[in-house]
């Protein structure tokens, strides 16, 4: 069974998407991570993440650089929105993302193509959303615990020049697949959500529950 969850920033898709995989004992990858390495890469080696040639040449990072905690930080997501905008960079990173979804037994993968690009065979796609200040809480509470100190400002407009960023390139643009099923999370505890996501497999496929 391959589960395709994708939406805007801090949406909660991948708290859904560990639960998912954990509940139905699949594999999980946040193909956001991929990105950020590529972002890393460009930041590190002081490359214009706006230039597409420097950001297909930071493509070929190293496996070990994924669990680099500073992937994590805001800095990374946001120069990560702007490579991600290049076909070229979407295209390094196709066959690893498509392989993964392929594998015997399914997969659960998280992002912003995924059913639209990645795996649009997917037997149960999720669109992940809540509404801009809520997840720019979500964001902040998570920087603070993280000893990041930034103001909910700050992040608000952050996440909302990704989701320009994200929703309005021409290649692979994030957006609703025709056939994903909406889950607003905006007023849902985490365990409501993921509950919820769960019900949704289960009406998509004879996955027990
Ligand atoms: N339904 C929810 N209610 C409250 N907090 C949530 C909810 N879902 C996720 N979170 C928290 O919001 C933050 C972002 O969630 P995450 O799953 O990483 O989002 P995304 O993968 O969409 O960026 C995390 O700190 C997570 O624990
Ligand atoms: N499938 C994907 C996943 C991420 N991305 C890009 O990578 C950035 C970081 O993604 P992420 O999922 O790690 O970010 P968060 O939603 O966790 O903040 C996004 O803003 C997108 O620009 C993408 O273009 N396609």
């Amino acid at each position: 069974m391959i589960i395709a969850v994708d939406g805007p920033a801090a949406s909660g898709k991948g708290t859904i998407a560990r639960a998912l995989a954990q509940h139905y004992g699949l594999p999980h990858l946040d193909t956001g991570l991929l990105y950020r390495a590529v972002a890393a890469t460009v930041l590190r080696e002081d490359l214009d993440p706006s230039k597409e040639a420097d950001a297909v040449s930071a493509c070929s990072f190293e496996d070990y650089l994924l669990d680099d905690p500073w992937l994590r930080t805001d800095e990374v997501g946001k120069v990560a929105s702007v490579v991600s905008a290049h076909p070229l960079v979407r295209a390094a990173l196709l066959n690893r993302q498509k392989k993964f979804a392929r594998q015997p037994g399914g997969a659960v993968l998280d992002g912003r193509d995924i059913g639209t690009v990645i795996a649009p065979d997917a037997n149960v796609k999720l669109f992940v959303k809540a509404t801009p200040m809520i997840r720019a809480q979500r964001r902040h509470l998570e920087l603070r615990k993280n000893g990041v100190l930034t103001s909910l400002d700050k992040v608000l407009s952050d996440i909302r020049a990704r989701d320009e960023r994200d929703s309005k390139r021409s290649e692979a643009p994030m957006l609703q697949a025709p056939d994903a099923a909406l889950l607003d999370t905006s007023f849902l505890s985490i365990d409501a959500a993921v509950q919820r996501a769960i019900a949704i497999v289960e009406s998509k496929t004879n996955a027990p529950a």
